[in-house]
């Protein structure tokens, strides 16, 4: 059974010195129910010491690991990372490691009292939300670290039970093995084995397929931890970065594009630290471990050609976003679902019909209600449609509405779009998702559970099911129903929007066929190719309401 973590509210000030023993122990109690993955509220601070601005928590990971001199890995990759995505990290140094591009010269570990030591002084003041543990040394460290955190609960334990460097060299003894198999595990919401570590953990097994790797994350799922993802980097033959992820039911793979360069060094320490990083802002797993993949993978592709050491294998740079607009610095973090609830497609088509501007139809649907747009421009010049897509962004932006493009990756990062809409023809969603990097929303037209699941793992932030009915927009366009609709919502994590022949006069059937990641209805002509755009987005608006407040009262 995975142990429950939980912060409570922060103990008061303690008086910190360099003393040994110098902070009392036990602060805090452990809860033994609801892993439910809020952030505790902290204590309101007076107007005085804010300059009336409120308390701000800050997201906290703290990293136990080792130190790396040449910083490509262990704490210093870790700090790095979580820096990257916006979270602060602590460190508590189990190892001091001389270390390069070449392999690891010299391991010092630090005594065992000391990491104890480090620990106590982190997790009694600072409010920590998740650990991540990486180079432990010894069992002793890993009995210091289970005893810190009984008595000094987290929300979330992420374990990257490192072992061997990539280089070969023997990061921690091999008794470590048993403490991480009999007392860590049981308390690790997810433990990260890259193929040779899960082999170790399981006696030696061979892992050397997918299927090896399924079967390995479920036998080291049976060790205590909610989650096991085991890592395939050094799969080095195959063209995809493939890992696998076990929920406790399935295993779900992951692919993400090889990139091709020697700068590979601390993949996995970032790994574990973005996961941690994303677990701290209160990001789901599934989504948590799809963002840390992503982010790892845009990294060594902004860092491939970086020379720095003589050695095979170099370290990468975590800090791309602040040196490319293309990596979408302060873009939001994440996509909200209820954003779909009154989608507007636009048709180039149905503009021309009734002689309106792309920017004054997407002006009318904002006005009626519309909570996402789509520019849906299937014949025009390029340059037109960037144009209009930047006017576009600007109109959306003012409001607070998601601008998404249909198909044109290109024309979504001229006009730094919010994200790009794909049909099953169109570029895959994971190779938008590398050309557009994490930070930005992917949706995908799916019309079978298959083509959803597909989605999920390709990172899609959702799925537009239909056509629901019959329609005159797509040519020879199969309807797939509301039963269709249902088997795709049913089938996926993913929230959903239905499209496909809707509008106010059946807008109700669909919200009512009662799945919980059905989140809204996408338009085109019941919009587009009607007099008012402002009063069918308004109709269309309130028939949504009604059957949102229906389903409510029927629960
Ligand atoms: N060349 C690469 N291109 C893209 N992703 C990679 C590459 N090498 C490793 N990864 C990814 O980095 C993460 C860490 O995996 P891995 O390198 O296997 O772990 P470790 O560093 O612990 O050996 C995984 O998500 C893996 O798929
Ligand atoms: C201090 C420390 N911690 C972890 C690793 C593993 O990193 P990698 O598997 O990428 O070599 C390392 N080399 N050094
Ligand atoms: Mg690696």
């Amino acid at each position: 059974m995975a142990a429950v973590f939980l912060s409570l509210p922060s103990a008061p000030n303690l008086p910190l010195t360099a003393r040994v023993h110098a902070v009392p122990r036990g602060v805090f109690v452990a809860r033994a129910s609801a892993r439910a993955p809020t952030i505790t509220a902290m204590s309101e601070a007076t107007d005085a010491e804010t300059g009336g601005r409120g308390r701000r928590k800050m997201p906290h990971v703290l990293t136990v690991a080792g130190s790396d001199s040449g910083a490509g890995a262990g704490i210093q990759a870790d700090i790095k990372a979580c820096g990257a995505l916006g979270v602060y990290c602590s460190s508590v140094i189990t190892a001091v490691t001389a270390q390069n591009t070449v392999g690891v010269q010299g391991v010092h570990p630090v005594p065992e009292e000391f990491v104890a030591e480090q620990l106590r002084s982190v997790l009694s003041d600072m409010e920590v939300d998740v650990v991540k543990t990486g180079m432990l040394p010894s069992v002793g460290v890993v009995k210091v670290l289970c005893h810190s955190l009984k008595d000094f609960p987290v929300r979330a334990l992420v374990v990257d039970p490192v072992m061997v460097s990539t280089s070969g060299d023997i990061l921690s003894e091999p008794s470590t093995l048993a403490g991480y198999r009999n007392e860590l595990f049981a308390m690790a919401d997810i433990v990260t084995p890259n193929l040779k570590e899960a082999s170790a953990l399981l006696g030696g097994v061979s892992v050397r397929t997918v299927a090896d790797m399924c079967s390995a994350a479920k036998s080291i799922h049976n060790l205590g931890p909610r989650y096991v993802l085991v890592k395939g980097g050094d799969f080095s033959d195959s063209s995809d970065a493939i890992d696998i992820l076990f929920d406790g039911e399935e295993c779900h793979e992951l692919y993400g594009a090889r990139i091709k360069t020697r700068n590979t060094h601390g993949t996995g320490c970032t790994l574990a630290s973005c996961i941690a990083a994303e677990l701290a802002k209160g990001t789901p797993m599934l989504q948590a471990v799809q963002a840390a993949k992503a982010f790892v993978e845009t990294a060594l592709n902004y860092s491939k050609d970086i020379v720095m050491g003589s050695g095979p294998q170099g370290p990468f740079d975590h800090l791309f976003r602040l040196k490319s607009q293309n990596y979408n610095v302060g873009q939001k973090l994440q996509f909200d679902a209820n954003d779909l609830f009154l989608y507007a497609v636009t048709d180039s088509g149905m503009n021309k019909k009734w002689g309106r501007s792309i920017t004054d139809a997407v002006k009318a649907s904002i006005e009626g209600g519309a909570t996402i747009i789509q520019l849906r421009e299937k014949d025009a010049e390029t340059r037109n449609f960037v144009e209009a897509a930047m006017a576009c962004m600007e109109i959306c932006r003012s409001h607070g509405v998601p601008l998404l493009i249909n198909d044109r990756v290109d024309v979504a990062l001229a006009c730094d779009a919010d994200g790009v809409h794909v049909g099953q023809s169109d570029m895959p969603a994971r190779v938008v998702r590398r050309l557009l990097g994490p930070r930005k929303i992917i949706g995908v037209s799916c019309k079978t559970p298959a083509q959803a699941e597909q989605a999920w793992i390709d990172g899609a932030d959702y799925i537009g099911c239909g056509g629901v009915f019959p329609t005159t927009t797509k040519e020879n366009n199969l309807t797939v129903g509301l039963n269709g609709l249902k088997a795709v919502c049913l089938a996926s994590k993913l929230p959903v929007v239905a499209i496909g022949g809707i509008g106010p006069g059946n807008a109700r059937s669909v919200m009512e066929i009662g799945v919980p990641n059905l989140k809204g209805v996408a338009v085109v002509s019941a919009l587009f190719d009607r007099e008012s755009i402002v009063s069918e987005a308004q109709r269309l608006r309130s028939a949504l309401m009604d059957a949102s407040s229906r389903a409510r009262l029927s629960v």
